[in-house]
């Protein structure tokens, strides 16, 4: 520790505005995937990043990864772990001072029939993306409001606008999500809290090998879709625009994203198009 006296004036300010000029991102899920190219892509626009994920090897290559290794803090936090909010939130905001964005992206997806699921299943995925994501959220609040000033980038998905076969559960957590920053937004508008709600489409990443199935354990397998998605760092670039300009909601992909529209407008053969497709 650097005792008080022997940094001078000049020193201390020259520290603090450099801090304060630069904005401090808290990206969780940050060891791969759309998270890691986030990350990556914060860092390369001159962000502090915050790097979270259950695996610490794994975050460390982010960071070294990175464009700018000194601008990122690895912070290992699992989403399925409430209690530990407070201190990983009190971490984080020490990690740089201060935060001006959280990008809740951790998330873990499904691959089985509601009629094949048991409870235990639901209840985790609805745990680490709906329940983690609040649970963060409340932890954190408290210094967005006494900032007047801060910024959630929520990671949904196109599920999370309607429904899809072998993602009940997934897709109600991201449905879930909805609910909640809808009503966060407002509640929180004057202090200057935005929300911007992401919906990606289908992004080349781990996420169906990731999946859960019906006994718990990940699918293992590469989706088509996915595939042949967009790239994470495509994704990744129109998130970090989606956030700079506190777009409320964003949809990110190829031309699946015009199911959002296909909903909205003519749902019923929307239905009828979902029923055929090939969507596992
Ligand atoms: N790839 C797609 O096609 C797609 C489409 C729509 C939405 N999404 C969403 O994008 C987000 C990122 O997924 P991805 O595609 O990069 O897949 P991914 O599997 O590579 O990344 C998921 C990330 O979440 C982390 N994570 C999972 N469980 C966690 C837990 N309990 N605690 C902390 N972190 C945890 C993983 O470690 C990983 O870093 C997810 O929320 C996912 O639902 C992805």
């Amino acid at each position: 520790m650097i005792a008080i006296s022997t940094l001078s004036p000049t020193s201390i300010t020259k520290e603090s505005t450099g801090n304060m000029s630069k904005k401090v991102i808290w990206i969780t899920g940050a060891s791969s995937g759309i998270g890691e190219a986030s990350a990556y892509k914060f860092v390369s626009e001159g962000y502090q990043v915050i790097l979270s994920a259950r695996n610490k090897e794994a975050l460390e290559r982010v960071k070294t990864s990175s464009s700018n290794p000194e601008n990122c803090k690895v912070l290992p936090l699992d989403l399925m772990d409430q209690v530990s909010f407070p201190v990983k939130t009190a971490e984080a905001i020490a990690a740089f001072g201060h935060i001006d964005m959280v990008l809740h992206n951790g998330g873990i997806s499904q691959r089985s029939l509601i009629k094949d699921t048991p409870m235990e299943v639901d209840r985790k995925l609805m745990e680490v993306n709906f329940f983690g994501t609040v649970g963060l959220t409340k932890a954190i609040l408290p210094h967005f409001i006494q900032r007047k000033s801060g910024q959630f980038g929520v990671i949904s998905s196109l599920v999370g606008k309607f429904g899809s076969p072998y993602r009940s559960s997934y897709a109600a957590a991201k449905h879930a999500l909805h609910g909640f920053f809808e009503s966060l937004r407002l509640e929180h508008f004057e202090e200057n809290i935005a929300v911007t709600m992401i919906c990606p489409g289908f992004i080349k990443t781990d996420v169906s090998k990731n999946a859960l199935t019906a006994d718990g354990t990940p699918l293992n397998e590469m989706d088509k879709a996915q595939e042949n998605g967009m790239s994470a760092e495509e994704c990744a670039k129109e998130i970090f625009k989606a956030l700079e300009k506190k777009k409320e909601e964003v949809y990110i992909g190829g031309k699946e994203t015009f199911g959002i529209y296909l909903k909205r407008f003519v749902p019923t053969i929307f239905t009828k198009i979902l029923r055929k497709s090939e969507v596992r």
